[in-house]
């Protein structure tokens, strides 16, 4: 072989297999008008296969070039470096330039640019290039052959320039082992709501924290529907962790979704008295005979309940018990400082005590409250207080008949121009599956099945994946098809949340995803033309025979073909078992039609008891959300929302429903029936007399 002018090896000439075919296989690409220098690169036999591996993530350890090549900078936006090796003239150039988001630059590559050439002539042989995100040098090509450090760190800015040893790509394309879905996962950060710099908080709130954090009192705070009892709860998380560290604060909720909502455990697993089976002497032995719960009780300075409607008073009055047993503290609690809060106006206990139900009947109750806040000020529905009026009425069961007929009124379609429908709530269970399935039935295309795995961690009892399967919102079994609405179920940046509604649009492999992501702009993608070509690129994972996918492909835009060429001759030679991930649209809120497409993977659900985890399930953070049961959606924000109140059923049910709506233009209600706001007498006197006081 001839050495070039640097007295480095050129170029390979040859052609290799399965390369040409992703750039030739439609459309045309323009001419470069500059010449371009010939620059040295080593030889390598990648194909296409192996290069996909590399862009769609199967390896995530960091690559270093080996100093020997010639790399020619071609733009350089914010946060963002392209390069490319340079080719032949009558080669033209497609590399991406939009900017990337601090997100993506955690993945290994950061863009993709081809060469091609429009005479297929054996020499002019296409080139694709890859330029790391995590190391600017680096720049893979499927004529390249780079150095790999496996596990190394990535190298410091002087240790880049230096020369690196050569490394053969077909040892480093066979060392990289596939890797689980979760490890291919964005990293999901936690929202940073619960950061004091988020809210100006009320004086309301304010009061409560000056009284657990200032004045170490037990307090229970409680207000309507959005008044923002859980952003101050997760505030105080915040404060009592920074004031005691981290294990003396127990987090816990009276359910499983409540929990996961404030980032704690149920009640249930932080007593470690199961339900509660048996009396308190009986209950202090289990907890007493159990080190990791003993220390567990003690450790806590203290102890957060949200969600206390739904605590029963028997269970309330033995957690009592057991406290002061296991602590050997004659004081409520045992000494724990304790704070609570909930509305017992929405969801009472499930309970068979017909006598007494709720906490605050017990004498427990009014020994331990030190202080009672009631936050007023309705955050959630902000903006429209008309909706705010009426709910309140709905909520103490006091209807006049203008607030009837206003519900009344509300019993008409709400038509969204981008198509995302509202989220239904149902009483039951079954309505909630059944509208699901009948919705995603009536959609074509094809139906994609995603199956949780389910694992003990530190627990040997099957009976926690059972608990697990109860308590993770995240289904066992997902099926998904283009054009179904879904639910977030995990915060993933600031624009898409655990709430957050979409729709999704494609299924790709998350590789792909990341290409086409990086070519286009947010604007563009809002384009249905260019929607078209990437739902014409996901058609080749649906495996669309290649006479409807060419058809679909020459029917596109000619610049949309262009513009997605590349992407779309890539993807005809990734493997057939190649993963696909939901993309979905997710809408930025009823007042824009601005939306944000985020490819979805696998994250993880979590059961916990105090200091350990025991079991996990792995599953897409997605949620079939044309309809939901108005249990699960206690607690949640809903920005669309339609609510069938035919066969309410429960004290406290129809007020959850409405209140998870954020305005009266974007509620809808079905059935509202007076005889339908059912409120208990006992927690109407029990308001009554906190006004009072
Ligand atoms: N001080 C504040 N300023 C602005 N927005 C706030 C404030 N406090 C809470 N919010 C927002 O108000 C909405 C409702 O808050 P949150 O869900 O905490 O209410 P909640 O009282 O827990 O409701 P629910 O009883 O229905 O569970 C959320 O979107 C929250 O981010």
């Amino acid at each position: 072989m001839s050495l070039n002018r640097r007295g480095n090896k050129p170029y390979r000439k040859e052609k290799q297999a399965g390369i040409e075919s992703f750039f030739f296989s439609g459309g045309s690409l323009k001419k470069r008008s500059e010449p371009l220098k010939e620059v040295p690169l080593p030889i390598s036999n990648a194909n296409t296969k192996d290069i996909f591996k590399t862009l769609s993530g199967t390896s995530s350890q960091s690559f270093e070039d080996n100093g020997d090549c010639d790399l020619q900078e071609i733009s350089m936006p914010k946060n963002f470096r392209v390069q490319s090796v340079p080719r032949p003239a009558a080669f033209s150039k497609k590399v991406s330039t939009s900017s990337i988001s601090r997100q993506q630059l955690k993945r290994p590559f950061d863009s993709i640019g081809s060469y091609s050439s429009t005479q297929q002539k054996d020499e002019e042989e296409p080139e694709i290039v890859i330029v790391s995100k995590l190391k600017p040098s680096l720049v893979l090509t499927n004529h390249g052959t780079f150095s790999q450090h496996l596990g190394s760190k990535p190298a410091s800015p002087a240790a880049e320039k230096s020369p690196q040893p050569s490394f053969d790509f077909e040892g480093l394309m066979s060392s990289v082992k596939p890797r689980a879905p979760k490890k291919l996962a964005i990293k999901y950060k936690p929202m940073t709501k619960s950061s004091s710099s988020m809210f100006q908080w009320s004086a309301e709130q304010q009061a409560v924290i000056d009284c657990v954090l200032d004045q170490d009192l037990n307090v229970f705070y409680t207000g309507s529907a959005g008044t923002g009892k859980s952003a101050l709860t997760r505030e105080l998380i915040r404060q009592l962790r920074q004031k005691h560290g981290e294990s003396a604060v127990a987090v816990t909720a009276s359910t499983g979704l409540a929990a996961v909502n404030i980032g704690g455990t149920t009640l249930h697993k932080f007593a470690g008295i199961g339900i509660g089976v048996g009396d308190a002497k009986h209950l202090v032995g289990k907890v007493l005979s159990n080190n990791q719960t003993k220390q567990v009780w003690n450790q806590t300075k203290v102890l957060i309940i949200d969600e206390i409607s739904m605590v029963d008073v028997t269970y309330f009055e033995k957690l009592d018990a057991v406290a002061q047993g296991v602590r050997k503290i004659r004081k409520p609690f045992g000494g724990i400082q304790i704070v609570l809060t909930g509305d017992f106006y929405q969801l009472p206990p499930v309970s068979q005590n017909t006598q007494k139900k709720f906490c605050f009947q017990s004498t427990v109750w009014s020994q331990l409250v030190q202080k009672t806040v009631l936050l007023t000020e309705v955050f959630r529905q902000q903006g429209d207080q008309r909706l705010i009026h009426m709910l309140n009425a709905v909520r103490v069961g006091q209807l006049t008949p203008e607030i009837i007929q206003d519900f009344k009124s509300l019993c008409r379609p709400v038509v969204y121009e981008d198509g995302i429908m509202p989220t239904e709530l149902y009483p039951l269970r079954h309505e909630v599956q059944r509208a699901n399935e009948n919705r995603l039935r009536q959609l074509e295309g094809f139906p994609r099945t995603y199956t949780a795995k389910d694992m003990l961690k530190q627990s040997q009892n099957p009976g926690d994946l059972v608990q697990l399967d109860k308590t993770v919102m995240a289904v066992k079994e997902l099926v998904l098809k283009k054009g179904a609405q879904v639910l977030m179920l995990k915060n993933m940046d600031e624009s898409v949340a655990n709430g957050s509604i979409g729709k999704v649009m494609f299924f790709l492999p998350t590789g792909i995803w990341d290409a086409i992501r990086e070519t286009l702009s947010e604007r563009e993608m809002e384009d249905q033309d260019i929607l078209n070509g990437v739902d014409c690129i996901s058609a080749i994972f649906d495996n669309a025979p290649e006479d409807v996918l060419d058809s679909m492909w020459n029917s596109l835009k000619e610049s949309v073909r262009e513009r997605l060429l590349f992407h779309w001759s890539f993807s005809q030679n990734v493997p057939k078992n190649t993963p696909v991930y939901p993309v979905v649209r997710f809408s930025l809120g009823s007042h824009t039609s601005r939306s944000a497409f985020r490819a979805i993977t696998p994250d993880t659900f979590v059961l916990e008891s105090p200091g350990k985890t025991l079991a996990e399930r792995e599953q897409l953070p997605l949620l079939l959300s044309w309809a939901l049961s108005i249990h699960k959606s206690q607690g949640q924000t809903l920005p669309r929302v339609k609510v069938d109140l035919g066969r309410i059923f429960e004290d406290g049910q129809a007020y959850v429903a409405l209140s998870r709506a954020v305005s009266a233009d974007t509620l809808e209600v079905r059935n509202f029936d007076p005889s339908k706001v059912r409120v208990s007498r006992l927690v109407a006197e029990f308001y009554q007399r906190m006004g009072k006081a």
